[in-house]
């Protein structure tokens, strides 16, 4: 937790509020003297004039120890504050930075997690901390000292009380701190639930689903319950202890103190003074003991949140890129004998794929669910980095390219739609942010939206968190036509058709081929349908992470069994595609 203090902290500022609080602090301690002086002098002497002058310096030294608070708290809450929102902002970078391999080790609920709760429980401590941890111990120690001024017998009462609250506040960290612990786990996991609740609320009602993901949820919110009543319930031992002995040391000061006014060793101001030093020094030795509570359950956070900061890239950029691609140069993008496996995989998701494209030519990939086109695609734009092999483009390898220099040259629809909260025009401006309308209407024209999105409202259309106002389809043809704005030597549609009907896909297509920029760029497309990749350049045919068959469709129609059979599916024998 210091690292992410020292890192984040403004330490100017953390000494004027340690200034300002010692300020309080000296005003909070000297006033019972100057109390214990109206009673002794004022009072009991009934000399007013000492009353009014010493009362006029008890209301300056509690303004002075009021604005040192005030003053203290508007820096420990602004330091607080600006620490949460940079933790916030460093974990939202570090996340939407991270590469897939990394991404798929955390998942997202505890990522959300992280970047919510933890920071809080961090921007509390940090809040407490720069009040209550630096106070109390002057606090207890200031207190102790003006105690003893006040009366040397007197203060034996704290070597009996304060051993009762140190055993007390043991006794209850040693319970509660797992607890807390154990409570921000439940809170993982009831985020997890919720977010999975929320993203599959449609499958949920379709399979009749709500009683058992309601029971899921509830068995996580129960758990969660559970161990926050546990907690407080131990917790909540400490403000009785707490009264209780504080009431036992005023009843001993009392009983005490009277005897000494009665031997007239000791005055009634005094022992009034000493009463309110034996109350801050119990109060700041409870603070103190809390803040013990507080650290634990924030050390646990930081260390979630550094886990996160410290995550190292597997995908990173080379020391010495190379210049970025030639862009007069016919683009040309290679496989070659590319191995790939996931983090933890016993076995090759790809393995030793090749193939060469040009511009101008289409690559499209087939096979059975799982059998590794998306994978294959996503090693383009270096989502992951290969084992074995070299991907190239236009001759050079990928990883001597910084990855913008990459991405700028490559335009991918993702296999899963995803669209932005904002209007068309803000998703189409993802492609390519100072795109003129003319530019945005041609995308659109040729990914088969135009019409939809005229009829709907034009470019200025709303779209809803996660496209949620647009059919699958039409969500999937917006997001082909922010790809297609980008200009880019490199196209990768990953399955990105499946959800037209077969006259959209057909007239994307032919779009497509007419298009002149398309014509000169590279199109990698992943898809089910023959009819997708019957008119690709090279067709590759993948069954579990390797090609079993490479060329174009008449090629393969004739010579390829897997093809064959993919085609038995889904055309009858004797169709045009077939001849
Ligand atoms: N993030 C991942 N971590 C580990 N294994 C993965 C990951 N993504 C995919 N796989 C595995 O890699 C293999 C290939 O998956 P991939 O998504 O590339 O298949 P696909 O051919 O695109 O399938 P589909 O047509 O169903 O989309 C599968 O066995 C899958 O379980």
């Amino acid at each position: 937790m210091f690292k992410l203090a020292k890192k984040n902290l403004q330490w100017w500022a953390v000494i004027l509020a340690v200034a300002f609080l010692i300020v309080q602090v000296s005003a909070d301690l000297y006033l019972p003297t100057v109390t214990s002086d109206i009673i002794n002098k004022g009072v009991a002497q009934q000399d007013i004039p000492y009353i009014w002058h010493t009362g006029a310096k008890m209301l300056l030294v509690a303004f002075i120890g009021v604005t040192g608070a005030a003053v203290n708290v508007y820096f420990a809450s602004t330091q607080s504050q600006k620490l949460g929102k940079k933790l916030r902002f460093q974990l939202f970078d570090k996340i939407t930075n991270l590469s897939n391999r990394e991404f798929d080790s955390m998942g997202n609920a505890t990522m959300i997690t992280r970047t919510t709760n933890d920071v809080t429980q961090i921007q509390n401590v940090m809040q407490t901390m720069l009040r209550m941890m630096i106070m109390s111990p002057i606090m207890l120690v200031g207190a102790g000292i003006m105690a003893y001024t006040k009366d040397h017998t007197l203060t034996i009462v704290f070597a009996v009380a304060l051993p009762i609250l140190a055993i007390a506040v043991i006794g209850i960290m040693y319970f509660a701190v797992p607890l807390f612990k154990s409570l921000q786990k439940k809170t993982d996991r009831i985020n997890l639930v919720f977010q999975e609740g929320l993203t599959g609320v449609r499958v949920i009602r379709a399979f009749n689903q709500d009683a058992y993901e309601q029971n899921r949820f509830d068995g996580a919110n129960a758990d969660m319950m559970k161990t926050a009543r546990r907690v407080f319930i131990i917790t909540s031992f400490m403000f009785p202890i707490m009264t209780f002995v504080l009431s036992a040391v005023n009843i001993a000061i009392v009983w005490y103190g009277a005897h000494l006014i009665g031997a007239q060793s000791m005055e009634v101001g005094n022992l009034v003074a000493f009463m309110t030093y034996a109350t801050q020094i119990l109060m700041s030795f409870m603070q103190l003991s809390m803040v013990f509570v507080f650290i634990p359950r924030a050390q646990a956070s930081a260390v979630r949140i550094n886990e996160v900061l410290a995550l190292e890239n597997s995908v990173v950029d080379p020391t010495e890129p190379k210049d970025k691609l030639i862009v007069d140069a016919p683009t040309k993008l290679q496989f070659d004998h590319v191995d790939f496996r996931y983090a933890g995989a016993e076995q090759l998701a790809l393995q030793d794929i090749n193939f060469t494209a040009t511009a101008g030519q289409t690559v499209a990939i087939i096979g059975g669910t799982g059998s590794g086109k998306s994978t294959l695609v996503n090693l383009i734009p270096r989502l992951y980095d290969i084992e074995k092999g070299e991907i190239k483009l236009n001759g050079q390898d990928i990883r001597e390219l910084t990855q913008k220099d990459l991405h700028n040259d490559i335009s991918i629809t993702q296999q899963k739609a995803v669209l932005f909260t904002g209007t068309v025009r803000s998703n189409l401006q993802y492609g390519k942010p100072d795109a003129t309308d003319d530019e945005m209407w041609h995308a659109l024209e040729l990914a088969q939206a135009g019409e939809f999105i005229r009829e709907q409202g034009g470019l200025d259309l709303r779209v809803e968190q996660n496209g949620d106002n647009f059919s699958g389809g039409q969500r999937q043809r917006l997001a082909i036509a922010r790809t297609l704005i980008k200009p880019a030597p490199v196209y990768i549609f990953d399955d990105s058709f499946s959800a037209l009907d077969f006259k959209t896909d057909a007239n994307l297509r032919a779009n497509l081929k007419q298009d002149a920029a398309m014509q000169q760029a590279i199109t990698v497309l992943v898809a089910q349908r023959i009819s997708t990749v019957a008119d690709a350049d090279i067709i590759m045919v993948l069954e579990e992470g390797r090609v079993v068959g490479q060329g174009t469709h008449k090629e393969l129609a004739a010579n390829n069994a897997t093809y064959q059979e993919i085609i038995d599916t889904q055309i009858k024998k004797g169709s045009d595609l077939d001849a």
